[in-house]
């Protein structure tokens, strides 16, 4: 049975720090993210991630990458070390794998911590040795199953559930209306706008799950539904922050970022 997941599933999701949380207590998302080519994703994620709220944030893609995102989130620590969740892929491409980058990919993925796979990382979620989320659109989902992307859009939440299992991962399958299967429960999302139909949309929400990750990370492993519901939460907000910085008109990427404190704020307040 699909469950419609909604703002209070949401507000139950969201960790807040506590008085006697620590950057680190807190947790750590760590980020390979951007390429030469597409470095702006990278900024888009750790913007989305920060502002959904993080004790601290490696970032660790190309150089050209790190310069922009360091440019706009000087926090953003880009000396490798120790992280509780991974976001990898999105503005990668699976096909042009920078050399460094890609070891750097194969090194997160032994850690077997709670990662995020996104666009040009989701061919090695089957690589996966802990919680895997993977976040694919539809064109995306049908090149991994080797499907017809309209099979996959006139069924969407079966076609999810065939990924979660072949592949043996949580499955957020992006669209209007996100579905996310995995752990044995099928969740939707649908407070997203369409103007949320923009370049760069889905990095943000990468940005965002890799923070839900990151902050429940102790819990993440030994409750085969929290996945799931982590991964509803992050469509959840990323949804109300869009309607939030569209206001009924288009909207930018970076506004829906900015929108995010204030969105989780209100969620928070009615729990
Ligand atoms: N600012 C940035 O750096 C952005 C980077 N992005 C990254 O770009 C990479 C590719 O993501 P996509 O979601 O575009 O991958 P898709 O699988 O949707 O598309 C792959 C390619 O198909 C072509 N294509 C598909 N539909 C087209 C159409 N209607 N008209 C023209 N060309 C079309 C484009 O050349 C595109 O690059 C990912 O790594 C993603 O993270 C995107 O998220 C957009 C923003
Ligand atoms: N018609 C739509 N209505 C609402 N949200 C949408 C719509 N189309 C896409 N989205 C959302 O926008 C984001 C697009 O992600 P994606 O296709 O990966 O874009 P990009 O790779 O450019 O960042 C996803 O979060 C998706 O759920």
């Amino acid at each position: 049975m699909t469950e419609l997941f909604g703002r209070d599933d949401a507000a139950r999701h969201i960790a807040v720090p506590r008085e006697d949380d620590d950057k680190y207590r807190r947790g750590v998302l760590g980020v390979l993210t951007g390429s030469t080519r597409y470095p702006g994703a990278a900024v888009l994620g750790v913007e989305a991630a920060l502002h959904t709220g993080v004790g601290m944030l490696r970032y660790l893609g190309p150089e050209r990458a790190a310069d922009f995102v360091l440019q706009r989130r000087p926090e953003a620590v880009t000396a490798p070390g120790r992280v509780q969740a991974w976001l990898l892929g999105s503005g990668m491409d699976a096909a042009d794998r920078e050399p460094e980058a890609a070891r750097r990919l194969d090194e997160a993925i032994e850690q077997g911590l709670p990662t995020v796979f996104d666009a040009g990382a989701l061919d090695l979620a089957e690589r996966a040795g802990g919680v895997a989320v993977i976040t694919p659109h539809a064109g995306e989902l049908a090149r991994m199953l080797g499907a017809d992307r309209a099979d996959i859009e006139s069924d969407p939440a079966d076609w999810a559930e065939r990924a979660a299992d072949r592949f043996g991962v949580t499955v957020l399958l992006k669209g209007h209306t996100t579905h996310v299967v995995g752990g044995g429960v099928r969740l939707t999302a649908r407070s997203a706008p369409a103007w949320l139909a923009t370049a760069g949309s889905g990095d943000a929400l990468g940005g965002i799950l890799g923070a839900l990750l990151a902050t429940h990370a102790d819990g993440v492993a030994d409750d085969p539904t929290l996945p799931a519901r982590l991964a509803a939460t992050a469509a959840v907000l990323h949804g109300l922050a869009g309607e939030r910085a569209s206001g009924g008109g288009p909207v930018t990427v970076l506004g829906l970022i900015a929108a995010l404190p204030a969105t989780i704020a209100e969620l928070l307040a009615e729990r």
